[in-house]
């Protein structure tokens, strides 16, 4: 794709009035010497020693309960690569801004300078007592997955890779109602995906779990088709080896009913699009850079339905729909863990937010006179203001439901959606 036509814009955004995205407010009376001596020396002694007595009542006294650590090593900042910790706070402290508009969670951006797992997780596992959950983001494959499973194992709080988890989410709401407007199902797909790392991985591995097959799935990475004479495979792409005879990304697409890009920029041409079987649906999902621009592949194609992980282009793909809410139901419930089930009640509920009526809030966002399920509008818009109503709820259900939660479903929740709907 061309340079970004608004890079001015996008560092002024950036640069002022004041440098960052981000500042921590007040949130008790503080203008008197007694609110000073509550907030500080000595009332805050008396909290101190309820939590010292009773650790539960750090939810009571503090901010924990609704605080997220947003903790990244830098190593996959986006489709960019590893432009190290310092680069990635950009990114980070914009999931914050998203947690905090979009489900009122309070974030601390964490930016680790540590090049191997053992110092990262020894660093997250410290800080953990902090925060109510923990959101790792933009950590490269492999170290990605024993990152995260050394953490869920340590901490007693949600511990959750957005890359991974929060992607495969909406990736699994989009393609379901992509694959209902096509006429075709998910037990049925063949599914490419171009990209074995975090987000490509957990994508096909929740995909499964929600009926595709593991027969239908080819997964790529730099090297090409992941088959099963390969013997350079990690244990996570080795899951995915096929007894297969294609070899490229071209000898995959010819029969691809779904290509799935979660790899980097520019790496699928207008021939491989126009060598799909009839009715296909590509969602091109590196950011800010898509493996194809729309313009390219729906030019060559009548009957695709496109998606990216931009704001800019119609069936934004991206995990802004989901770590938010998520968060805020696990929270709410105070989950333990984030699980499969979980996972699953969100993308169901997702997919069926899909096929409601927009609002007008939504279409005074997106500067439309109209938009409705269809090719141009598989998946809710992230200004959709009852996202933070439908996915908390299915999120806190099953959490209820799977015994991960410490508290039972709010009261003040709206009843959950259940019903899934479309090819299931
Ligand atoms: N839209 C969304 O919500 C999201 C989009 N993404 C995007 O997905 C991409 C990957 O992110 P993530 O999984 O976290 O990163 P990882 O570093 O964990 O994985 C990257 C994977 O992409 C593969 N890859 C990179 N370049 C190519 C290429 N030219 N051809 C084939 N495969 C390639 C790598 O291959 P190898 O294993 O051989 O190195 C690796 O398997 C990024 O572009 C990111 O922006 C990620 C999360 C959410
Ligand atoms: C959206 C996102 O998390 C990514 O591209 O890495
Ligand atoms: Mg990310």
């Amino acid at each position: 794709m061309a340079e970004y036509s608004r890079k001015q814009e996008a560092l002024d955004y950036h640069a002022f009035p004041q440098p960052g995205k981000l500042a921590i407010s007040v949130t008790k009376p503080f203008t008197t010497y007694e609110e000073l001596s509550l907030a500080y020396s000595p009332g805050v002694a008396e909290p101190v020693k309820a939590i010292a007595a009773n650790p539960e009542d750090a939810f009571r006294y503090t901010s924990k309960g609704n605080l997220i650590a947003v903790i990244t090593n830098g190593t996959a900042v986006l489709g960019l690569g590893n432009t190290g910790a310092l680069a990635s706070k950009p990114v980070m402290e914009g999931k914050a801004v998203l947690f905090k508009k979009f489900a009122d969670v309070n974030v601390f951006d964490i930016e680790v300078d540590a090049d191997n797992p053992d110092d990262f997780v020894d660093t997250v596992a410290r800080i953990a007592p902090t925060f109510g959950g923990i959101n790792l983001e933009d950590i490269a494959a492999p170290h990605c997955f024993e990152i995260e499973t050394r953490l869920i194992e340590k901490l007693d709080i949600p511990v959750f890779h957005d890359d991974q988890h929060g992607t495969a989410i909406i990736v699994a709401a989009g393609l379901k109602n992509a694959l209902d407007l096509q006429g075709k199902r998910l037990e049925d797909a063949v599914i490419v995906c171009m990209g074995a790392g975090a987000a490509g991985v957990a994508s096909m591995k929740l995909l499964l779990e929600m009926g595709a097959k593991l027969d239908n799935v080819f997964m790529l990475d730099r090297k090409g088709v992941i088959h099963s004479d390969r013997d350079d495979l990690t244990p996570q792409k080795a899951e995915f080896a096929t007894k297969t005879n294609l070899r490229t990304v071209d000898d995959a697409m010819r029969n691809a009913d779904v290509f799935i890009g979660l790899s980097g920029p520019d790496t699928v041409t207008q021939d491989m699009i126009r060598a799909m079987p009839p009715r296909p649906v590509v969602f091109a999902l590196s950011n800010p850079n898509p493996e194809i621009s729309p313009e390219l592949a729906m030019a060559v194609r009548d009957d695709l339905i496109m998606a990216t992980g931009r704001s800019d282009y119609p069936n934004q793909i991206n995990n802004v729909l989901g770590f938010p809410y998520i968060f805020r139901g696990a929270l709410d419930v105070r989950a333990r863990r984030i699980n499969t089930q979980m996972h699953i009640a969100a993308a169901n509920a997702l997919q069926a937010l899909a096929r409601e009526p927009v609002p007008a809030s939504v279409l005074e966002a997106h500067d439309q006179t109209s938009m409705a399920f269809g090719p141009e509008y598989i998946i809710p818009s992230p200004f959709d203001p009852r996202l933070i109503d439908f996915i908390p709820a299915a999120v806190a259900a099953a959490a209820v439901e799977t015994g991960v939660a410490r508290t039972g479903y709010p009261k003040h929740y709206p009843q959950p959606v259940t019903a899934t709907t479309g090819s299931d």
